[in-house]
């Protein structure tokens, strides 16, 4: 690329012809772009310069235009035009002197010219000077004249005549030589003017070639800049296609490294496989021997909890423990002697002396003397807990004479915890050691009975003394005993049951007796309901734990007490009495066991027959003066120890076994009911779907049917437009014929219109007047009974045609088939011919039925335009093959509409032609002959539905009724083209 030109001065012409510098951009290396500077635009500079200048620039030629000069110089120097001084003083540092552009050297010529003109005037001749060869300066412009060549000389003086012919002749050939210079500086001058024209036109170039470079620059700057966005694009696709080089090397990498990772796991797989085979073989052996070993340890279990059973069995399963409350300090202070003897204890037997004698002796299941401490007590009742996890009812409860330590030993206190406290904790001691086997609910609930009123402890408002609700025992299933809305609180563990035992001891009635500060004036009762769960088979227990304190048995009389206290221990007494007739009818084994004598007993009572445990703490006092109690007690213990109540059994929880055998058969009765249903529907489905398979073949049937009619009635049409084609034709000749005929013989065929009309019905009538009378015989539809020869008749005589469907809406008209009638109405047809051969069915179309069986005799030429047939049964039947179906489309509005407007057509045309044709009957009509009808005047409109006749005289005008009628059969005939008359 060329460098950069030099910046020109601003008088300079800068302009450079070479190819125009590119502007190199720092952004694009590779690029050169030429430099283009806008000052140096010879608009630029014209527009710029030429209005400071003015119309007339100031040049003057330097280094030229003199000849001398030239010759003398071998390198001639190059023209060039410099600005003048004053020019460059006006533009002061934009035009500076030395500011010159150069000329093309110009032609060898004789001598310099220097030019300072234009405009081609001698007007500045003053600065313009020329030299030539010896001559200093000649002024151009004006010719010089004699006196001013004389000057020089005196002329008055002259006295050489030869002098002055020389001058003179010098004078002359210089005259003659200024002659030939103002030649050559004219030819000097239009050679400028040329020259000039020449250097505007090259500098009109120029310019163009300047905007021409511009408007490239420009162009090549946009590229350049669209380059420079490319190629910055470009060096960002570099970047990140060299990232993405870098990822993806990474990623091969990575790739490699996680094929050999896949392919080490592929072979670990197979390892795994065989061990996870192994391993499954391993564990299906023992799950067999888990299953073994389970099976074995179910079978164990129940082997204990039968041998458990047995054992308290043989214990007995209501069992009777003594236990005696030591001599209180105050009896101690009283000196009150013991009258319990408890040397055979460990046999369970205690002897209770009276004066030192020993009056009786008792045995119980167990003895607990006064020393005996609460956790030695417990010892044998701990087994109770295990059968209740067991499923076993238990009931534990203590009797006996107030303040003899009932309420201690289930109790208990803080210090030492009595029964309740401690069999629950067995409960959940045994609850933990089962807890991978079994899975048990325990919930806890207290309650009293308080003069024969049961109350729930822990329930709202069980504060001592406040009123509370009263419940009521319900049996909610076999032996099963509830009490509705008794709150039964969940327990977990032991501290929870503590607050349950405390809750409700807090909530019981007591009161201040004699024998006791704070005898309990109710019974105490504690429900412990157990649910539980074998995770091994699955099955499921419900039990219960009774844990009764009663209240004091003492004597009324003993107690002394009154009113509200005695009305309590009336009530105590009753239901203490009530346990005890219950237990001794359990003891004799009596049918029936008074269990809802009481409160106490009926809510004792599934705890209390034979499918329980029971356990009886008789608590005795060892005072003698208690001796009379305490021998109630014991006698009372003793019936009780008596008691067989039998094996026990254990309590499953039936209800969820028939709560789950209610939901099994419910689901049967549901599945069954289901399978009815979709039996039923899928019937419907068949059933269904048969229909819509019926449906399909009758509208498959249908379709075909409609195709078919279809069809035949593009045949029929066609066959219609031969037939009435023909029947012109044919009647054309015919009228010819008889026309032709009728100047020559007699009348031998009337012509068509006017040819008497019948049905086929009266022709082959033998009997009817009209075959009878050979003039008015209707000849059959055969070829050779046609005979052209058939006389005319006189139009009197003619009859119309009688249209069977009005044949069938009067029938009147059967019985005069061949009278005239002043209907109006003709036939285009000849009767013989008209006349079908076999009736056809009623229908809208009057197209012929090609198939008709007579008609199929006839040649096709020859086919009758059916007339509408009368709707007779007989007419009906015969043409059943042959008419259309049922479901005819020909029914249809649209195809009666469709055919009938052709057929109106073809027979308006008919009809025309006939009139052209003058029919006889038309001529008749012309003349003005009544033929034994009424004058018509048919007019048929652009439907032939749409005809209507106009009467025009001789007519019966019908009345409204009659017009009525008329339209109606007209509307019948739905096409009433049989009508004929004028057009
Ligand atoms: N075995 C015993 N060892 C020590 N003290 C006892 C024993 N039995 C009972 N007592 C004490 O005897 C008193 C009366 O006992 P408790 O209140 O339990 O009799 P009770 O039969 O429940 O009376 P009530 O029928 O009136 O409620 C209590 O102070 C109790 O501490």
């Amino acid at each position: 690329m060329a460098d950069p030109q030099p910046h020109p001065g601003p008088s300079e012409l800068a302009f450079s012809l070479t190819p125009p510098d590119l502007v190199v951009t720092e952004e694009s290396p590779d690029l050169h772009v030429p430099q283009m500077r806008y000052a140096d635009s010879p608009d630029f500079f014209e527009s710029k310069w030429h209005h400071k200048l003015g119309t007339s620039v100031e040049l003057s030629l330097e280094n030229g235009i003199d000849e001398p000069e030239i010759i003398r110089n071998a390198h001639p120097k190059t023209p060039s035009v410099k600005f003048s001084s004053a020019m460059c003083q006006t533009f002061e540092e934009e035009l500076s002197p030395q500011a010159s552009f150069e000329l093309p050297p110009p032609p060898e010529m004789e001598g310099a010219i220097n030019v300072g003109c234009a405009d081609g005037g001698c007007g500045n001749e003053d600065a313009l000077s020329t030299d030539f060869n010896g001559v200093d300066s000649v002024k151009l412009g004006r010719e010089p004249q004699m006196e001013e060549i004389l000057s020089p000389l005196d002329i008055g003086d002259l006295a050489v005549e030869g002098d002055y012919q020389k001058l003179l002749g010098d004078y002359n050939s210089l005259k003659k030589e200024s002659m030939e210079m103002r030649i050559v500086l004219e030819e000097l001058r239009r050679d400028n003017q040329t020259k000039s024209r020449e250097c505007q036109e090259a500098w009109k170039s120029l310019k163009e070639l300047q905007n021409e470079l511009m408007r490239k620059s420009m162009h090549v700057g946009s590229l350049a800049f669209a380059i420079e966005g490319q190629v910055k694009e470009k060096s960002r696709w570099f970047s990140s296609l060299r990232d993405l080089t870098r990822k993806l090397k990474i990623m091969k990498l990575e790739h490699i490294k996680l094929s050999e990772e896949a392919a080490a796991y592929k072979n670990c797989l197979a390892d795994m496989k065989e061990m996870s085979s192994t391993i499954d073989s391993a564990v299906n052996q023992q799950m067999e021997l888990n299953e073994h070993l389970k099976a074995k340890f179910v079978e164990g279990a129940k082997e204990r909890k039968e041998l458990y059973n047995k054992v308290l069995e043989l214990k007995g399963n209501i069992r009777v423990f003594c236990r005696c409350r030591p001599l209180n300090t105050e009896e101690i202070a009283a000196g009150a002697s013991m009258v319990v003897d408890f040397e055979s204890a460990r046999d369970g037997e205690l002897s209770v002396k009276s004066n030192g004698v020993v009056k009786k002796t008792f045995k119980y299941d167990a003895v607990f003397c006064p020393q005996t401490d609460q956790a030695d007590v417990f010892k044998d009742t701990a087994p109770f807990a295990t059968s209740v996890l067991d499923g076993y009812n238990v009931c534990i409860f203590a009797y006996g004479q107030t303040g003899t330590g009932k309420t201690f030993t289930m109790e208990g206190t803080t210090e030492d915890r009595g029964v309740n406290f401690r069999i629950l904790e067995e409960l959940f001691h045994t609850v933990r050691e089962r807890q991978k086997l079994y899975r048990y609910s325990v919930s806890v609930s207290v309650l009293e009975v308080y003069n024969e009123q049961i109350r729930d402890l822990l329930g709202s408002g069980t504060q001592a003394g406040a009123a509370a609700k009263r419940l009521e025992i319900r049996q909610v299933g076999e032996g099963i005993h509830h009490v509705p809305g008794l709150v039964e609180a969940h327990v977990s563990n032991m501290n929870e049951v503590w607050e349950v035992l405390q809750t409700g001891s807090n909530a019981r009635a007591v009161g201040s007796t004699n024998a006791n500060e704070h005898s309990s004036r109710s019974h105490c009762i504690h429900c412990v309901m157990v649910k539980g769960e074998n995770l091994l088979n699955g099955e499921c227990i419900r039990s219960k734990l009774w844990l009764v304190d009663l209240a004091g048995s003492e004597r009324v009389a003993k107690t002394e007490v009154q009113g509200e206290r005695l009305k309590e221990t009336q009530n105590i007494n009753r239901s203490l009495s009530a346990l005890g007739d219950v237990i001794s009818a359990l003891a004799t084994k009596s049918p029936h066991i008074p269990f809802r004598n009481s409160k106490l007993t009926h809510l004792l009572q599934d705890s209390l027959g034979g499918d329980s445990k029971t356990l009886m703490f008789v608590q005795i006092s060892p005072n003698e003066s208690d001796l009379g109690e305490t021998l109630c007690s014991l006698n009372f213990a003793s019936r009780v120890r008596g008691v067989e109540l039998g094996p026990a059994k254990r309590q499953l929880d039936t209800s969820e076994y028939l709560r789950y055998r209610q939901l099994a058969e419910k689901a049967k009765l549901e599945l069954k009911s289901k399978d009815v249903q979709i039996k039923k529907l899928e019937e419907t489905v068949q059933g269904q779907e048969l229909k819509i398979k019926e449906r399909d073949l009758r509208n498959k049937n249908l379709q075909d049917k409609v195709k078919e009619l279809e069809s035949q009635l593009l045949v029929e049409r066609k066959l219609a437009r031969q037939h009435v084609d023909t029947k012109i034709a044919e009647q054309q000749q015919q009228q010819i014929k008889y026309q032709q005929e009728e100047h020559i013989k007699a009348p031998i065929r009337p012509p068509l219109c006017s040819r008497p009309l019948g049905s086929l019905k009266n022709v082959n009538d033998p009997t009817s007047a009209l075959t009878k009378d050979p003039a008015n015989s209707i000849q059959p539809i055969v070829e050779k009974n046609y005979k052209p020869q058939v006389p005319f008749q006189p139009m009197e005589e003619f009859v119309k045609y009688i249209d069977p469907t009005e044949k069938e809406n009067n029938p009147d008209m059967v019985e005069q088939p061949f009278l005239p009638r002043r209907t109006g109405r003709a036939s285009i047809c000849p009767m013989a011919r008209r006349t079908p051969a076999a009736p056809a069915p009623r229908r809208n179309s009057l197209i012929p039925f090609p198939s008709t069986p007579n008609t199929a005799q006839l040649p096709l030429q020859f086919l009758p335009l059916a007339p509408v047939p009368a709707d007779n049964k007989d007419d009906a039947d015969d043409s059943e093959a042959n008419c259309l179906p049922k479901e005819t489309s020909c029914d249809s509005p649209k195809v009666n509409r469709i055919s009938g407007r052709k057929l109106s057509s073809i027979m308006r045309r008919s009809l025309q032609k006939k009139i052209q044709t003058k029919s006889p009957l038309q001529q008749h009509m012309k003349r003005g002959v009544n033929v034994g009808m009424e004058k018509v005047r048919v007019s048929i409109g652009s439907r032939g539905r749409l005809a209507h006749r106009v009467l025009l005289s001789n007519g019966r005008r019908p009345g409204p009724k009659g017009m009525q009628k008329q339209s109606q059969r007209e509307k019948e005939r739905g096409w009433n083209v049989g009508t004929v008359g004028r057009g």
